[in-house]
């Protein structure tokens, strides 16, 4: 298959191959005329463009259109974002939103769903699973009743030395000479300068003279004596414990590294995946994934449960996971730079350096990679961001990674739903910026490499894009059973957005979390894709959303049941009358 320079070239090619049975392709792969365009060239109609692209079937007016469920189509924000910014100005980037106290009832999660919620997550660290229980039935009919799309997320507790809750008072200050005894002993109440670890062996190797650091910088000590388990302290940088506070160990300016005494799956954890699992909810994300083992682990476990659309994320928040980065993201269905207790384990001025290589080789393995923690942190009490926190999402955005998360901003800020708004418009801002200068030095496909299992799949999907973007269509339609195909497109990060149909609801949610994405579930059929392309175009067209003129490109990948069927893999470029 040709990679052509130019849009002509590629369509041409794409034409002239309908023979390319060796490329795996039975079915034509593109239909139409197309003369040469500059990249860029919007295509409308016959006018004056410089493209012309004829439908081979002339959709919209066909008899055996089948009747589209309304229920089962576009989720109501998707539809109004649409009515109200077209095709292209639909948002590409995901947003993650944390539930807590501040926003868990039905209101404000309708709210945040309104304003652009595409998942809630569920931190297990906090609360009971009865208030979780109850949050996931308010999401669920949310979507049941008023035709949002939220998908659900639950984050395990996972196993990490930190300060027990010292219950009121929220935070304890220590000031500079001061000292403290670390201890993992049951202690009544809160005796003075004593902090309490939730782990036994928290002080095992440690020597006289390391340095005890909090949060990750929010308060530092040193290690003046060894007494049994316990460690005495003295403060040499002033700070708070804050209630779960993290705690790391530096020796030599090194950390003394900890994470793989635990374990990442504790029975707590195994608990609440199986509450997550019965709950029907979307996602698992693991905290302090040290390496592969415990993400395939649960994946199989999953399998044997018979609960395969539950996806597992792995965060990234340890030092020993940036160590085996490339094997836990090949085992998991997508990643979180977890830069809160990231920012524990490595020094700070790493941080953007190393989630833009997280988010580059997720990008590579086709995985989705959601950055989170401290985007709008001021947020948490104050009505607007910093300058610097929004420089800080739009970076995050310009990587192009597939979602943004809100942490306390939402659960316990005041200001969630004006968060999201910020996330929401910061977003598109910056997605149209880099549309713009993505047109200006086109980004070659070469850049992403060729590493996934599925060659074909991957450059059908790589030249659908560019030849998408070079003709400027309005809308990707793809057909997948599980994602993949429309996982390969958005990987590609298109200029149009990308309407992904299936007729499997755990694929659908799961694709919420993917750039550009927009997942619907619609009944398709295995062997007809022509009633499939026309049931959906009907579907879309029916709400007033495609317009005579617009054109589409439809990708599918559904393996047909009929071994006669000619509808395998195929690249169609279509005009709507
Ligand atoms: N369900 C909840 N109930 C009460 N408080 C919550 C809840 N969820 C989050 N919070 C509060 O919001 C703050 C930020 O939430 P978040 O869950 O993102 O914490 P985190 O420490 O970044 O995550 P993690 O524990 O996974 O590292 C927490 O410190 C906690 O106080
Ligand atoms: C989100 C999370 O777990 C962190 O930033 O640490
Ligand atoms: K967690
Ligand atoms: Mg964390």
């Amino acid at each position: 298959m040709a990679v052509a320079t130019s849009d002509s070239i590629l369509a041409r090619s794409l034409i002239t191959d309908r023979r390319s049975t060796n490329f795996g392709l039975k079915n034509e792969v593109c239909r139409g005329k197309v003369v040469p365009c500059r990249a860029g060239g919007k295509v409308k109609g016959k006018g004056k463009g410089r493209v012309e692209v004829k439908a081979a079937v002339q959709i919209g007016g066909l008899e055996e259109v089948k009747k589209a469920k309304e229920e089962m189509g576009l989720d109501v924000v998707s539809e109004e974002e649409l009515r109200e910014k077209g095709f292209l100005g639909m948002r590409k980037t995901k947003l993650v939103c944390t539930i807590g106290p501040a926003c868990c009832s039905l209101q404000d999660l309708e709210k945040l769903a309104l304003g652009g919620m595409n998942v809630a997550r569920l931190n297990m660290c906090h609360n009971t699973r009865d208030w979780h229980r109850d949050v996931i039935k308010k999401i669920n009919q949310l979507n049941e009743e008023k035709g949002f799309c939220v998908s659900v997320m639950i984050d395990t507790e996972g196993s990490q030395i930190h300060v027990l809750d010292h219950g009121a008072p929220s935070s304890v200050k220590a000031e500079e000479g001061s000292t403290w005894l670390f201890t993992a002993q049951k202690l009544e109440g809160s005796p003075p300068f004593t902090i309490q670890a939730n782990y036994e062996g928290f002080s095992e190797g440690i020597e006289v003279g390391d340095e005890l650091v909090i949060d990750g910088g929010m308060a530092s000590f040193q290690v003046i004596e060894k007494v049994g388990n316990d460690l005495r302290c003295k403060c040499t940088d002033s700070g708070l414990f804050l209630p779960r506070a993290k705690f790391s160990f530096w020796r030599n300016g090194k950390l003394v590294a900890r994470n793989s005494e635990l374990p990442t799956l504790s029975k707590k954890d195994w608990a609440d995946i199986e509450f997550g699992v019965s709950e029907g909810v979307d996602f698992i994300a693991l905290s302090f994934v040290n390496d592969a083992d415990p993400v395939r682990q649960l994946k199989n476990y999953l399998y044997m449960r018979s609960s395969r659309s539950t996806r597992v994320l792995a965060k990234v928040e340890s030092l020993e996971s940036l160590q085996k980065l490339k094997e836990i993201v090949e085992a998991s269905d997508g990643i979180m730079v977890a830069r809160g207790d990231l920012g524990v384990e490595i020094p700070y001025e790493q941080i953007p350096t190393v989630q833009e290589e997280i988010t580059r080789v997720c990008r590579e393995m086709n995985k989705p990679v959601i950055v989170a923690s401290q985007l709008l942190e001021s947020m948490v009490e104050y009505p607007t961001p910093t300058r610097a926190e929004v420089a800080d999402v739009s970076e995050a955005v310009r990587q192009y990674a597939d979602a943004l998360m809100l942490s306390g901003e939402s659960a316990i800020g005041p200001y969630g739903q004006k968060a999201l708004s910020i996330l929401q418009m910061a977003s598109s801002r910056m997605e149209l910026w880099s549309r713009e200068e993505n047109r200006q030095s086109i980004l070659h496909q070469r850049r992403l490499g060729v590493s996934l299992p599925d060659r074909i799949a991957e450059q059908i999907c790589n030249c659908a894009v560019e030849m998408a973007n070079n003709l400027g269509v309005d809308a990707i339609f793809v057909y997948t059973k599980h994602g993949q195909m429309a996982s390969l497109l958005s990987r590609n990060r298109p200029y149009p957005p990308i309407f992904a149909f299936t007729s499997d609801n755990g694929t659908r949610m799961a694709l919420n979390l993917q750039w550009g994405v927009i997942p619907l579930l619609v009944e398709l059929s295995d062997d007809d894709m022509e009633a499939n392309i026309s049931t959906t175009v009907e579907l879309i067209r029916r709400k007033g959303l495609l317009k005579p003129g617009d054109v589409v490109m439809v990708v599918s990948d559904l393996t047909p049941t009929h071994i006669n069927s000619t509808a395998f893999q195929s690249i169609q470029v279509k005009t709507v009358v």
